[in-house]
């Protein structure tokens, strides 16, 4: 039997008080909310989105193998897939959310880029890359453990092509403590504005604490310059959010 397909709903998994807040997972109830949680949680996601589709477009050449890394339902994919159609590009989605990669399936299938784009549900520690063109990790690496984040970047300097293009996004900390609870502030802010209340932003906070451990730019470029890339910049900032551009 087919699974049916429900539309997504409105975020209000923190909305009531909870006795003990859970530690946060990519499971069935996120991923039916997924798309509402992340652009009202995530300054300028959609704009990052974007972007990362039009600069596979402008840097790589015909025919390039491209990862998604942390896929969840395919948004990065699609948009390479759409704005870099000319390319044709070979993108590979993996994730280890198995309800999120079912339901990332149901997605692309919904758009006519399916035959560009293939899935795997994986982990990042431990899946092997093929050698590609460009990598990108959006908002996915602060969920893993911080002592495996180099083996990461070190497989995916290994497994790019010269030139290869790398893409990561993250949210950061930085280490003045003043600047970094502006920043926070100014994001809590943000969360406000898009309707979220006091208790749903600290209660998923809660839920994120031990599960998202952040690193600052400085960690990241370190990491970076550690597995061999040596042109690196930061492309994007919006409060406690950035991506950062690697080439190889
Ligand atoms: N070890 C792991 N291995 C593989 N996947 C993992 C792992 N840990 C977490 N994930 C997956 O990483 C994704 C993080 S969301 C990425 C958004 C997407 N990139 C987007 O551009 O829409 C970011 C967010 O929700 O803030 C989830 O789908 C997890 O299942
Ligand atoms: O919601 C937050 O506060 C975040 O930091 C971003 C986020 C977005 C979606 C899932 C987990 C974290």
């Amino acid at each position: 039997m087919t699974k049916s397909k429900k539309p997504f709903s409105h975020d209000t998994l923190y909305a009531t008080e909870k006795p003990k807040v859970e530690k946060f997972s990519f499971n069935q109830q996120v991923v039916d909310v997924f798309p509402d949680m992340i652009n009202r949680s995530v300054p300028s996601y959609q704009n990052i989105i974007d972007c990362v589709g039009k600069m596979a477009n402008l840097l790589c050449n015909s025919n390039p193998i491209i990862y998604d890394l942390g896929c969840s339902l395919g948004n990065v994919s699609l948009s390479i897939a759409k704005h870099a159609q000319s390319k044709n590009p070979k993108i590979k989605g993996i994730d280890n959310s198995s309800a999120m990669i079912e339901r990332c399936q149901q997605h692309i299938d919904a758009f006519s880029f399916g035959n560009s784009i293939s899935l795997k549900q994986a982990d990042l520690v431990s899946v092997a890359l093929s050698p590609c063109n460009m990598v990108v990790i959006n908002f996915t690496l602060q969920f893993i453990e911080p002592t495996k984040r180099q083996n990461i970047i070190n497989k995916v300097y290994r497994a790019l092509e010269p030139k290869g293009v790398f893409v990561l996004s993250e949210k950061i900390e930085l280490s003045n403590a003043v600047l970094n609870n502006v920043l926070v502030d100014l994001h809590h802010e943000f969360k406000r504005e898009n309707g979220y209340s006091d208790l749903e932003i600290s209660q998923k906070r809660s839920a994120l604490e031990e599960v998202m451990r952040l690193d600052t730019v400085k960690i990241h470029q370190e990491r970076l310059c550690e597995a061999g890339f040596s042109n690196v910049c930061v492309w994007y900032q919006h409060f406690n959010f950035v991506s950062i551009l690697a080439i190889k």
